[in-house]
């Protein structure tokens, strides 16, 4: 598959996806967005692979949409395409991804960017990243679900202010709040997201699956229905032969060796 706005690579069992778009700031225009998914839907279809990582550069992860390819849009173009969700191979691939998908962000992720990281399933940020929803500055609003996934992850406080005023949080804010997992020395980002998906991608694929899919049922569900779905993810797990290995490993005091079966 040929690529223009992406680099893509299999780090061992890691999908790699850079986005290079270096002179525009990685804008996320619309060709670029619908590599990204069709990226990760090959990713999702590797078996070799276990996890994905969605980079930037030292500058930018991404600095939103592509603003001039937006410009002339009216709202009926925007409306008729459900825009920005028109590429549907591109955000709903990364919103429906099974296998994790780690945002490694230095510098700015604002708008569309700063969306692109908060649809992963966690940031690992570096300590020059830069965090917002600036769409408030150019007569809109965040539309690929900034209202709701900041809301979410730092409280309405918080993302109301970013989203009403566009201040950008820094790295070490953003961690405080809880956007992102981990501050890393900027030159140290790109081993350890490697090195971090390499790890997940070693884990039995079905119980990561599974993981996966509770922690995000959380953000859908009442508490209790959530516990269910928990405890009835939890059971099925025994029924994987890593589920075995996995506890074999333990009580022979060994590395478990899963299959993802
Ligand atoms: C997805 C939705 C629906 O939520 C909507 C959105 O995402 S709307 C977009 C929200 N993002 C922004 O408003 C950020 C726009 N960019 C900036 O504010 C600044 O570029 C910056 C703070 C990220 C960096 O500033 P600076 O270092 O001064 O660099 P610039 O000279 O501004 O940029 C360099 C180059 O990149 C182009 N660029 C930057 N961002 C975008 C963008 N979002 N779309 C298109 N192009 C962008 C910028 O125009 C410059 O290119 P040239 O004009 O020099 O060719």
């Amino acid at each position: 598959m040929e690529y223009q706005n992406i680099l893509v690579e299999t780090r061992g069992a890691v999908g790699w996806i850079q986005l290079n778009r270096p002179e525009a700031m990685n804008a996320l225009s619309m060709a670029l967005v619908s590599e990204v998914g069709q990226a990760i839907e090959a990713f999702q279809a590797d078996d070799e692979v276990g996890a994905m990582v969605i980079t930037g550069n030292e500058k930018a992860f991404a600095a939103g949409a592509d603003i001039k390819d937006m410009e002339g849009q009216d709202f009926i173009d925007l409306f008729l395409a459900d825009f920005p969700y028109n590429r549907r191979d591109g955000w709903d691939s990364l919103n429906t991804a099974r296998k994790p998908i780690i945002a490694a962000v230095s510098g700015f992720a604002l708008g569309g960017g700063c969306e692109m990281a908060m649809a992963c399933d966690f940031i690992l940020a570096a300590d020059t990243a830069r965090f917002g929803q600036p769409e408030i500055n150019i007569g809109t609003i965040p539309g690929a679900g900034g209202t709701q996934r900041l809301t979410r992850a730092v409280g309405k406080a918080k993302a109301m202010e970013m989203c009403l005023t566009g201040r950008m949080m820094d790295a070490e804010e953003a961690e405080r709040a809880g956007l992102v997992s981990r501050i890393l020395p900027a030159e140290e980002l790109e081993a350890e997201a490697l090195k971090v998906a390499g790890k997940i991608a070693k884990m039995s694929r079905p119980a990561v699956y599974m993981a996966k899919e509770a922690v995000n049922v959380a953000f859908e569900s009442s508490l209790q229905e959530g516990l269910r779905f928990e405890r009835r993810a939890f059971a099925s797990t025994f029924a994987t032969e890593d589920q075995k290995e996995g506890m074999n490993a333990f009580v022979e005091k060994r590395k478990p060796d899963f299959k993802h079966r």
